[in-house]
């Protein structure tokens, strides 16, 4: 049986992929879970204050988990990640012409940078190898959401992040579902007995999970929310 839903914000719970509108549907769709006594996480790259608002407005029992797993609450701030990129690496993006997200006051160990609208964003796989040539010597890493670039430390990640919310909550991995559309969460979506994606996520993701939703954005989280309730009805047999 399934028990806890880990999902991605933006791009999933969100009208479309590159939309930062929340869809109703996604909100009926977590609304359902949590009704069906199932617990819903948002694990997301966006800060803590962002991803913990939009828990409690929503309606998600599970933990807020946000940049991109370094950080949980849960009964108080977790710290998965244990340190903040160096200026030298935020100068460094800052340099090629990234955006500072105004989050990055409220973070920790992530730092988000936003791609300027005037730049071609088939240059985005050359700017996140330039950014990495530097951040492995500190010990980070670089990973794109399909909204902005992140540079955190080597260890974090959102599958990292899942695992200990789930041990937090006292779920088994073959108890847990995850949900995402981009880069950033192709390590959660190895984690535990079922992966999903809406129609509209990045071609890695839809390789890479195990059903992928006929609808985009949060419609498609909606029909992922009904699938898992069908497979867990037939499991109760
Ligand atoms: O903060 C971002 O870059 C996007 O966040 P996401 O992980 O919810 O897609
Ligand atoms: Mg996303």
């Amino acid at each position: 049986m399934i028990k806890y839903v880990a999902t991605d914000v933006d791009g999933t719970l969100t009208i479309r992929r590159g939309d930062v509108r929340i869809s109703i549907e996604a909100i009926n769709g977590i609304r359902l879970l949590e009704s069906n006594g199932i617990k819903v996480s948002l694990i997301s790259g966006n800060s803590l204050p962002v991803t913990l608002g939009l828990r409690g407005y929503i309606g998600a029992s599970g933990p807020a988990i946000a940049e991109n797993g370094c950080i949980i609450y849960f009964h108080g701030y977790k710290h998965i990640c244990n340190k903040t990129p160096p200026d030298e690496l935020k100068d460094i993006a800052l340099k090629m012409g990234l955006i500072e997200s105004w989050q990055n006051k409220f973070r920790f160990h992530d730092l988000a940078f936003f791609i300027p609208r005037n730049m071609d964003k088939s240059k985005i796989k050359d700017l996140i190898n330039e950014i990495e040539k530097n951040s492995n010597k500190y010990g980070f890493k670089v990973l794109w959401s399909g909204y902005a670039l992140h540079i955190l430390p080597e260890m974090g990640g959102k599958g990292f992040g899942v695992k200990i919310a789930s041990e937090l909550l006292g779920f088994k991995e073959e108890e847990v579902a995850t949900i995402g559309d981009g880069e950033n969460d192709l390590d959660m979506l190895n984690f535990g007995i079922l992966s999903a994606c809406p129609s509209d996520a990045s071609e890695e993701v839809k390789k890479t999970v195990k059903y992928v939703a006929s609808k985009p954005g949060g419609e498609g989280f909606l029909e992922i929310a009904n699938y898992i309730l069908k497979i867990n009805n037939q499991n109760s047999g």
